[in-house]
């Protein structure tokens, strides 16, 4: 049996999933779940991710549940030592230490927004919610005032992780580009990767404009 990706275009780290897979030639089936039927729901899925979040990879009875660990293994086991993940130890840990960085702060920060809206039908947004949004720019410009990328001089698969998330982000927190220019240069040079292009960019458009229609201010 092939190995699967179940995934949704609209998720952030099923993108991501979807764009490194791409990148390495990942062989891989891609399964595209129904969130509003409650496809992460059914008593199969649970049995591999009781979490029932989106992506899960399945090869056999080897399942991952989590997008930042698909990535890790995907390089490990398709990368043939890719700059994207080098093998260098410090490299690494500065890579790793942004990638949960996106999982911790960056994606939780849009999480608690999204899921309430788009799983639960529940509308409308806190100020203290989007103030946790701008607050990441902060984090992001100084991050980026280090490095050209997150992690490193170079793209790795922590900015991919962190695009896929923060790509949606202007739609609920508009960019100021003259205080984060660091921020506006990293995703306008994210933006160009031909793998953003094709398999972020609808998405984050989808999502991002659904999300703009259900956080007005509560
Ligand atoms: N840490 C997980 C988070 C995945 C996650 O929360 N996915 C959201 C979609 S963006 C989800 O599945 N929400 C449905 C639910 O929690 O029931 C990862 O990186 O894979």
């Amino acid at each position: 049996m092939p190995a699967k990706l179940y995934k949704l275009d609209q998720s952030p780290p099923a993108r991501a999933a979807i764009m490194v897979c791409k990148i390495f030639n990942v062989p891989v089936e891609m399964v595209d779940l129904n969130v509003l039927e409650g496809e992460h729901l059914t008593p199969e899925y649970l049995k591999m991710n009781p979490c029932h979040t989106i992506p899960v990879f399945v090869d056999g009875d080897f399942v991952i549940h989590d997008s930042h660990a698909m990535l890790m293994y995907f390089a490990d086991t398709y990368g043939n030592n890719s700059p994207l993940y080098p093998k260098d130890i410090k490299q690494r840990t500065l890579i790793n230490q942004k990638l949960f960085f996106n999982d911790g702060v960056l994606f939780t920060r849009l999480r608690i927004i999204a899921n309430p809206a788009f799983v639960h039908g529940v509308k409308g947004v806190t100020k203290m919610q989007l103030d946790n949004v701008q607050e990441t720019y902060d984090f992001l410009e100084a991050f980026l005032s280090r490095h050209k990328f997150l992690a490193l001089d170079h793209i790795t698969i922590a900015d991919i992780a962190a695009y896929a998330t923060v790509s949606m982000f202007h739609y609920i927190v508009p960019l100021d580009t003259n205080k984060y220019p660091k921020l506006a240069a990293w995703l306008k040079e994210m933006e160009k990767q031909p793998y953003c292009q094709k398999y972020n960019a609808a998405g984050a458009k989808a999502f991002g404009e659904y999300m703009k229609s259900v956080t007005e201010t509560k």
